[in-house]
């Protein structure tokens, strides 16, 4: 069986390269005037450092599952000496982010964090014998000096001096911080591989390097979609695994529908090689994107060792599904929790190699550690519309009218709906879902034969209605020239429509697709006064789709990669961006935002 955790792990000849996931380094800073102050609070400021340690190792896990580490310094930080001891063992231990925990008053330029490109936090206790929060004040200017930007964590409510609990409102930004600042540190030095090229115009596949290596660190690798050709024609996969494969497809994927004239199918022995195809694909892409070192003790060892790719896009249409199946059933396991060696990470698979979609479903991904939807934001029904074509009056969730998500490939089967979390559909962590949860997926599921029309070369798509009333966020990264990049975000609930009214707007579109009717939450402001204002001032035709509530962490992301958010309908107390984008206005978070990522510029430019 295959390791379960997909770790970027290969085999260099007699050398194993494991790119580590990177830890959390908590930094105790102390007040350093030894003789009587520090000595006080030496015990304290430690005790403290050591409850967030806790707090975050209990409670973050990686998207591979396992629990997040902490690593604390040898000692408090009383100085620049000390500052730096804390630097050396983090550069080890490869920490890729940072809280400061203090308190008491220490001196700023002193014992802040100074590493360039990482993110950073200071936790100024709330107390009042010892001034912790005027560190963090002092601090958080002097970040704001330097241009290294920080998040500033203070508690509402003051604190007893011996009480080391975490105050809930602390807790929340602990949280938020170290989620979004584990996912930038996640995807920092892993690829985009980008297989083939453009698809049918889309600009998010023309792939912009400049973009991946400024903003998210990340380096693009392109290869020919003809190298998954050559690997099917030269045998160069698992063939072990590839039987494997394809005898769990045959048990576990049911074909639906065909939807071409009985003149134009294709005969059964034709579908029974496409899905050898397609399985075949699902297994070569998944090596190309992170190696498997299988392949090298099968003579191909530079095949196993992958494009060390955390992302990746396939550009399908047009020219290779006008003579080759379609990418759709690859696209659709990868980014699935599950396949035939069971329960595992998803790999992220953006369909049309558009690769801006992609992001955003890495971004929900790293965190939410779940599965993610790729779809066309297709069609808005109003709820006129809906009654003249189906006599159905809109109530409920949908009564403002819903949209209609859709595309061929790309949609994890998690997004049936058919993992649960108290009872109520949910899209949960691969850890998190039972064997019985994978089989009511697949059962929610049909594979259709390609419609043909579109797809030359055939295929199986993916077709399955998302059960309703879950809470989701799609978002949506567009490149915009003179701006830059730019992130919009919709939170919002899935609905199920009557099965009649469905089956009627379904079949006016692609029935043989994967469908999501999505209600975004309006707040009756900018783009959110209606659902026909979301969908009329969504930057492109695809969106991503992720489960839960969670504008919040996409927005404390995107301000640590210096990516503007320009629609949201996030609650202003919800969102967390670092302490220095106050000073570009308090009044208009939004403009605030624009300018202050302006400033401060892509976290990574050379
Ligand atoms: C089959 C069509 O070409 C679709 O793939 C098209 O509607 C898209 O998905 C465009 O993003
Ligand atoms: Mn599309």
């Amino acid at each position: 069986m295959q390791n379960k955790r997909n770790e970027y792990t290969v085999n260099i000849g007699e050398k194993r390269f494991v790119e580590d996931y990177p830890k959390v380094g908590i930094r105790p800073t102390i007040d350093g005037r030894y003789g009587g102050v520090r000595e006080s609070l030496e015990e304290h400021t430690w005790k403290l450092a050591q409850a967030v340690a806790e707090f975050i190792e209990n409670n973050i896990y990686l998207p591979n599952g396992e629990k997040v580490k902490c690593i604390l310094p040898p000692r408090c930080i009383g100085g620049v000496v000390e500052a730096r001891m804390a630097d050396e063992l983090f550069k080890k231990e490869g920490v890729g982010l940072s809280i400061t925990v203090t308190p008491c008053w220490c001196y700023g330029a002193e014992t802040m964090d100074m590493t360039l490109d990482i993110p950073k936090a200071v936790w100024g206790f709330n107390g009042t014998e010892r001034p912790g929060a005027v560190y963090l004040a002092a601090v958080s200017a002097a970040h704001n000096q330097k241009g290294l930007p920080v998040f500033k964590i203070y508690g509402k409510d003051v604190q007893d001096k011996d009480d080391f609990s975490i105050p809930q409102d602390v807790q929340e930004k602990i949280l938020k911080f170290v989620k979004s600042a584990l996912a930038v540190s996640i995807m920092k030095n892993k690829s985009y591989l980008s297989i083939g090229s453009v698809s049918m115009g889309i600009a998010g596949s023309i792939v912009d390097p400049d973009f991946f290596e400024d903003y998210l660190g990340m380096r693009v690798e392109y290869v020919d979609m003809s190298e998954i050709i050559r690997q099917i024609e030269e045998k160069i996969y698992d063939q072990e695994e590839f039987e494997r494969a394809i005898q769990w497809v045959r048990n576990n994927c049911r074909e639906g529908e065909d939807p071409n004239p009985p003149e134009k199918r294709v005969d059964r022995k034709k579908k029974d090689e496409v899905w050898e195809f397609v399985v075949k694909m699902a297994i070569i892409t998944r090596d190309l994107m992170v190696g498997n070192k299988k392949l090298e003790e099968l003579g191909y060892p530079e095949e196993n060792l992958g494009h060390n790719a955390i992302l990746a896009g396939f550009q399908g249409q047009r020219q290779w599904t006008d003579h080759f199946p379609n990418g759709d059933f690859m696209e659709t396991i990868l980014n699935s929790s599950f396949d035939w060696n069971g329960l595992r990470q998803p790999y992220i698979l953006a369909t049309e190699n558009d690769s801006l979609n992609g992001v955003c479903m890495l971004f929900g991904h790293l965190l939410t550690n779940t599965a993610q939807i790729f779809a066309d934001v297709r069609t808005y029904w109003s709820p006129e519309a809906i009654y003249r074509v189906t006599g159905w009056k809109p109530e409920g969730l949908s009564e403002n009218g819903v949209i209609h998500l859709i595309n061929s490939g790309s949609a994890a089967l998690d997004g049936t709906g058919q993992q649960e979390i108290d009872g109520k559909p949910a899209i949960k962590p691969f850890w998190e879902i039972t064997e019985e949860e994978v089989r009511k997926c697949l059962e929610a599921t049909r594979f259709c034969y390609a419609n043909l029309g579109y797809f030359r070369g055939g295929g199986f798509s993916t077709k399955f209605v998302t059960r309703g009333s879950m809470p989701v966020t799609i978002s949506r990264l567009n490149i915009v020239k003179g701006l830059g990049p730019v992130l919009q975000i919709a939170e919002g609930w899935t609905v199920e429509l009557p099965p009649n009214v469905h089956e009627i707007l379904d079949r006016r579109t692609d029935p043989t697709w994967p469908t999501t009717w999505f209600v975004p939450k309006l707040t009756g402001k900018g783009a959110f006064k209606s659902v026909y204002s979301v969908m009329e001032n969504w930057g492109a035709n695809h969106c991503a789709i992720t489960y839960g509530h969670v504008g919040d962490l996409f927005i404390t992301l995107a301000s640590m990669l210096r990516i503007p958010v320009c629609m949201h309908n996030v609650e202003e107390e919800r969102i967390f961006r670092p302490s220095a984008w106050s000073a570009f206005g308090t009044e208009d978070l939004e403009s605030a935002d624009f300018r202050a990522c302006r400033n401060f510029g892509p976290l990574y430019k050379k």
